[in-house]
């Protein structure tokens, strides 16, 4: 494990949560990667549970184990693959996670954000993530697509927020403002997108817990009190580092199962369920993130005289 971070000579002792993740660790993963990738691109896609698809629909790869990646963890759930993919969708450069890490896997909160910190120093400007959810709104039905407008994640109360300890201000400020972390012209986008291809789109606030349990009846009936339209055990804590390092952010939930807020109902959340609702609805999901990929940097590649184009 690394020292702690040493401000003036003094071990800042509780300065270990970032110090985990380092600005020379991080950079040490970017020069890595860049050593060995000639595609430079802006924008980055990480794939929630069953949603892995998207990095096999990339054309001309480069395709890294995380187990090659220096610093990465494993991914041990089912449904990530564990790739770090650079290709181009729709013939715009992308970076792909296909596979995230989660806190309940038994990685700290600093390590299953770090992806965000590595694709700050790739210069990327933006990140789509994408993620699979419990639907608490009673009127979302399994399959439905929602584009996340906000958050809660009450452990990102707390200091198991990943921005606990030492700020490097290369990554970003001391203090972020959170209330604008999911990019309004990027919703604003991805809705037009789906309205062109007939396609429903939700709009909600995600809530993100630590898993791996489900939730209980009463804590689902709370969170819907406190304004949550589905739940989940990830993303939050990514959107939030993205958004702290000046990217800018697009969320997007698949409602892979429907919360039960009912006591004593038959019905229980289970992963199986969860991959399968994700296998089915992929398809529509990536031919959203595809389009909005190809409408968002295109013009750019355009614009800018093939800057886009390595
Ligand atoms: O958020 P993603 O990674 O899509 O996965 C969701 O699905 C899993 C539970 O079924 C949890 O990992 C939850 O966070
Ligand atoms: N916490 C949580 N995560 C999920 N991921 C997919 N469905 C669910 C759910 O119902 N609850």
């Amino acid at each position: 494990m690394e020292h702690p971070v040493k401000h003036d000579g003094h071990l800042n002792v509780n300065a270990i949560t970032n110090s985990q993740f380092s600005f020379d660790k991080v950079k040490e993963i970017a020069d890595w990667i860049l050593e060995r990738v000639e595609l430079r691109p802006k924008i980055g896609i990480v794939c929630g549970s069953g949603l892995g698809g998207l990095g096999d629909r990339l054309v001309e790869t480069k395709i890294f184990p995380y187990s090659e990646v220096p610093h990465f963890p494993k991914s041990t759930v089912v449904g990530h693959k564990g790739n770090l993919i650079f290709g181009k969708l729709n013939d715009v450069p992308v970076v792909c996670m296909q596979g995230r890490f989660h806190a309940y896997e038994g990685y700290s909160n600093a390590l299953c954000t770090m992806p965000m910190k590595v694709f700050k120093l790739l210069g990327l400007e933006s990140v789509i993530l994408t993620c699979a959810a419990g639907g608490i709104n009673q009127s979302f039905e399994v399959g439905d697509i929602m584009l996340i407008k906000d958050h809660i994640a009450p452990l990102l109360w707390t200091l198991q927020n990943p921005l606990v300890g030492h700020n490097d201000d290369r990554f970003g400020p001391r203090f972020p403002a959170v209330n604008r972390i999911y990019t309004k012209h990027y919703r604003d986008l991805i809705k037009e997108i789906a309205s062109e291809k007939s396609l429903e789109l939700k709009d909600g606030v995600y809530s993100s817990l630590g898993g791996p349990c489900y939730e209980t009846v009463s804590e689902l009936r709370g969170l819907l009190q406190l304004g949550a339209d589905a739940v989940g055990m990830s993303t939050a804590h990514e959107a939030l580092v993205a958004s702290y390092c000046g990217l800018k952010v697009l969320g997007i939930a698949l409602i892979t199962n429907k919360a039960v807020i009912e006591y004593d109902s038959e019905n229980y959340p289970n992963h199986e369920e969860v991959i399968d609702t994700a296998n089915r609805r992929a398809k529509d999901l990536e031919e959203l993130v595809s389009e909005f990929v190809s409408r968002t940097f295109v013009q750019k590649v355009d614009m800018n005289n093939n800057e886009m184009s390595k």
